[in-house]
C-alpha cells in the first residue's frame, strides 16, 4: 500500500471510529437516522466503486441489485428463517450475484452508452415489477425487527459502519490482487488487458458479481434500517443519481464512498426541506457528472493523483533518486561492439508463422508471410509505412481472428486461441500507442504485465535495465517515451517465450533509441525471452537484430542477416524509393 492509500485508509478509519463514538451518543434521533442513511448509501456507493470506478462500466442498475438484497432479507424475515439478520444480509448480497452476472453478460459484447441503456432497461423493468408486487411483509405488516445489540438506531449505525469497513477492507485486499489490478487496466484498454493475459470476460463478470453482492448487502441494510421498504426506495432515478455521484466523486476510493453516501443523504434532506422535487438532485448530479467527464477523472482520483505526483516529484528531486538520474544521464549511448546482436539457436523456433494472410476488405495487409523467430534471438521486422508490420503482430497475438495460415509458439499451434490465452501461453506484445492506466505506479504496472506481484529487487532490476524511473513513481508523470520502455519492461516481466515489440523507440531521442537497441540485444540471454522487433530506426535495428525480415505491401521482400538485407537494392527501393535506408 502506498503512502497516499495508507493515509486515506487511516483517515477513513479515524472518521469511522469517531463517528461510532459521537453519532449514537451526541446526535438527536433524527440525525442518527440520517447518519444511518448516509452509511447505507455509502455501502451502495461501494458497489458503484467496483463497477463504475474501477472497471469503468456504465452500470445504471445498482439499486436493482440493492432491491434484490432487500427483498431476500424481508422474505427471510417474513418466514422467520433461521440464522438471523446478519446471515440474511449475507444471503441478500449473494442472491444479487447471479443477477449481476446475468446483467454483466451483455457487457462482454457491448460497452459505453449502449451498455448504459441495457442496464437502465433492467432498472426500469425492476421498477415496474417492484411497483406491481409489494415487498414481503408489506401486506402482513410484518416489519423487520433488528437483533440486539443493533435494535436501537445508535447500535444499527455502528453495524452499518462495520459493514462498510469490512467491505472497504475486502476491496482494498482485492485491489492488490491480479483481478483488482486488471480492472484498472480494463478501464483504460481492453486490448492492453488481453495482451497481458487478462481474460476480459472473466474480469468484467467478476466485477459485476462483486458489485451486485455489495449492492445487495446495501439493500439488506436499508431493509434493516426501515423495517419495511417500498419500490420508491430503489427507483431507477436513484440508480441514475448515484451513478452520477459515482462519476463525480469516485467511490472506488473509500473516502469517495463516504463522501458520496453523505452527499446523497444530505442532498435528499435539503431538497425535502426546501420542498423541491427529489428528481432535481438527479439532474444536478448529472450536470456535475458532465464536468467530471470533461476532466476525465473523479474528484477523489484527481486529489489522490495530485498528491501522489507531488510526492513522486519530491522523491525524484531527493538525494535517493539522484544517483539513478545521473546514471541515466551518463549512460553510454554508442552500440558497443562487445554486445553482438543475438542470432539465437539454429533449428529451434520460438515463434513460427507460415503462410500468414490478412485482408481488410479489399486491402491485402499480409500475403502468405513466413517468419520465424529462433529461440534466443532478436529478429527485426521492418518495412515502409503500411507494409503490414503491426498487422503481423496483431494477427500473431490473436487480435485479428480471421487470418489465413498457421502460427506456432514453441512448436505448438496457437491458432484459434484468444489474445489473452496466447498471452498466457507465453506471447506478449506492446502497442504503437501506450495505454497504461496513469493512476498506476510503475511497480503496479509491472505486476499486471508479469501476472504476479514481483519481488521489489526483481522489479527494480527490470526498471533500471530498461532505463525507467524508480518504481513508486506514478505513470502519470512519466513521459511518453519512457512509458513505452515501461511497456517493454512489463512484457518482459512476464518472462514470455516471445515478446513482439511494436516501435518501442517512438518518442525517444536518437541516443536513447540506440541505447534501447543495445538493451534489447541483451534480453534473450538475460531474461530467456526471444524478441520480434518492429522498428523504423535502422540504427536501433542494427544494434538489436542479427536477422531482419522486410515487408512491403504485405509481402516479404527480403529476409536474412541484417547488414546484407539493408544493403539489398530491393529493400532500399522500398524505402521512399531511394537508394538509402532511412536511419531514423
Ligand atoms: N483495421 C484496419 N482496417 C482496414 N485497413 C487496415 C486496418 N489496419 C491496417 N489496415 C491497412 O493494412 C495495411 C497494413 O497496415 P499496418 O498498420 O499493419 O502497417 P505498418 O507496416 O504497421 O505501418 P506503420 O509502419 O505505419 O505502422 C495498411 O494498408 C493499412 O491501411
Amino acid at each position: 500500500m502506498n503512502f497516499i492509500d495508507r493515509r486515506a485508509t487511516l483517515t477513513v478509519l479515524g472518521v469511522a471510529v469517531a463517528a461510532c463514538v459521537v453519532v449514537p451518543n451526541v446526535l438527536s434521533p433524527y440525525w442518527i437516522y440520517l447518519a444511518i442513511s448516509a452509511v447505507v448509501s455509502a455501502v451502495i456507493m461501494q458497489s458503484y466503486g467496483v463497477i463504475v470506478g474501477r472497471v469503468g462500466v456504465m452500470s445504471l442498475c445498482q439499486m436493482s441489485f440493492a432491491a434484490i438484497g432487500a427483498w431476500v432479507v424481508l422474505r427471510l424475515n417474513l418466514s422467520d428463517a433461521p440464522g438471523g439478520f446478519l446471515l440474511w444480509l449475507l444471503l441478500g448480497g449473494l442472491a444479487a450475484v447471479p443477477v449481476g452476472v446475468a446483467i454483466g453478460l451483455p457487457a462482454l459484447r457491448i460497452r459505453g452508452v449502449n451498455l448504459a441503456v441495457v442496464t437502465f432497461g433492467f432498472a426500469v423493468s425492476t421498477d415496474i415489477v417492484l411497483n406491481a408486487n409489494q415487498f414481503p411483509g408489506t401486506t402482513e405488516l410484518k416489519t423487520l425487527v433488528r437483533p440486539e445489540p443493533f435494535d436501537g438506531d445508535g447500535g444499527y449505525f455502528i453495524l452499518a459502519v462495520v459493514v462498510f469497513l469490512l467491505i472497504a477492507a475486502g476491496l482494498a485486499l482485492l485491489n492488490r490482487t491480479r483481478l483488482g489490478m486488471s480492472w484498472l487496466e480494463l478501464r483504460h484498454s481492453e486490448r492492453a488487458a488481453a495482451s497481458h493475459g487478462i481474460s476480459v470476460a472473466r474480469s468484467k463478470l467478476a466485477a459485476f458479481a462483486i458489485s451486485a453482492f455489495i449492492a445487495g448487502v446495501g439493500g439488506g441494510l436499508m431493509a434493516g434500517q426501515l423495517g419495511l421498504v417500498v419500490a420508491g426506495n430503489f427507483a431507477m432515478m436513484q440508480s441514475l443519481a448515484l451513478f452520477a455521484v459515482a462519476i463525480l466523486i469516485g467511490p472506488h476510493n473509500p473516502e469517495g464512498a463516504v463522501m458520496g453516501g453523505v452527499f446523497g443523504a444530505v442532498m435528499a434532506t435539503i431538497l425535502e426541506k426546501l420542498k423541491l422535487p427529489q428528481d432535481l438532485g438527479g439532474m444536478l448530479f448529472g450536470v456535475f457528472a458532465i464536468f467530471a467527464l470533461r476532466s476525465g477523472v473523479s474528484q477523489t482520483d484527481f486529489t489522490r493523483a495530485r498528491k501522489r505526483e507531488r510526492q513522486a516529484r519530491k522523491f525524484l528531486e531527493s538525494a535517493d533518486a539522484g544517483d539513478r538520474r545521473e546514471d541515466a544521464a551518463s549512460a553510454p549511448v554508442e552500440v558497443p561492439a562487445a554486445v553482438p546482436p543475438p542470432v539465437g539457436r539454429a533449428g529451434t523456433a520460438a515463434l513460427a508463422a507460415r503462410g500468414l494472410g490478412v485482408r481488410y476488405g479489399e486491402v491485402v495487409a499480409l500475403d502468405a508471410v513466413d517468419l520465424t523467430v529462433p529461440e534466443g534471438a532478436v529478429v527485426g521486422l521492418i518495412g515502409p509505412n503500411g507494409a503490414g508490420k503491426s498487422t503481423f503482430i496483431a494477427a500473431v497475438t490473436g487480435f485479428v481472428p480471421g487470418y489465413e495460415g498457421a502460427i506456432e509458439l514453441d512448436g505448438r499451434s496457437i491458432d484459434g486461441l484468444s489474445p489473452s490465452a496466447r498471452a498466457q501461453r507465453g506471447l506478449r506484445r506492446t502497442f504503437q500507442t501506450t495505454v497504461i492506466a496513469p493512476e498506476l505506479t510503475q511497480y503496479e504496472y509491472l505486476a499486471i504485465g508479469a501476472g504476479r506481484r514481483l519481488p521489489k529487487k526483481e522489479a527494480d532490476e527490470l526498471l533500471e535495465f530498461f532505463g525507467c524511473p524508480p518504481g513508486d513513481v506514478p505513470v502519470s508523470i512519466v513521459d511518453v517515451g519512457t512509458r513505452r520502455l515501461l511497456d517493454v519492461a512489463a512484457a518482459v516481466a512476464a518472462r514470455p517465450k516471445v515478446a513482439l515489440l511494436d516501435e518501442p523507440a517512438a518518442g525517444q531521442s536518437a541516443a536513447e533509441s540506440l541505447r534501447l537497441g543495445r538493451t534489447l540485444a541483451q534480453v534473450p540471454e538475460r531474461f530467456g525471452v526471444s524478441v520480434l522487433l518492429v522498428e523504423h530506426d535502422m540504427e536501433l535495428v542494427r544494434a538489436a537484430c542479427a536477422q531482419v525480415t522486410v515487408l512491403d505491401f504485405g509481402h516479404v521482400i527480403a529476409s536474412g542477416p541484417t547488414e546484407e538485407v539493408l544493403e539489398d537494392p530491393a529493400v532500399m527501393a522500398a524505402y521512399l524509393g531511394t537508394a538509402e535506408v532511412p536511419l531514423s
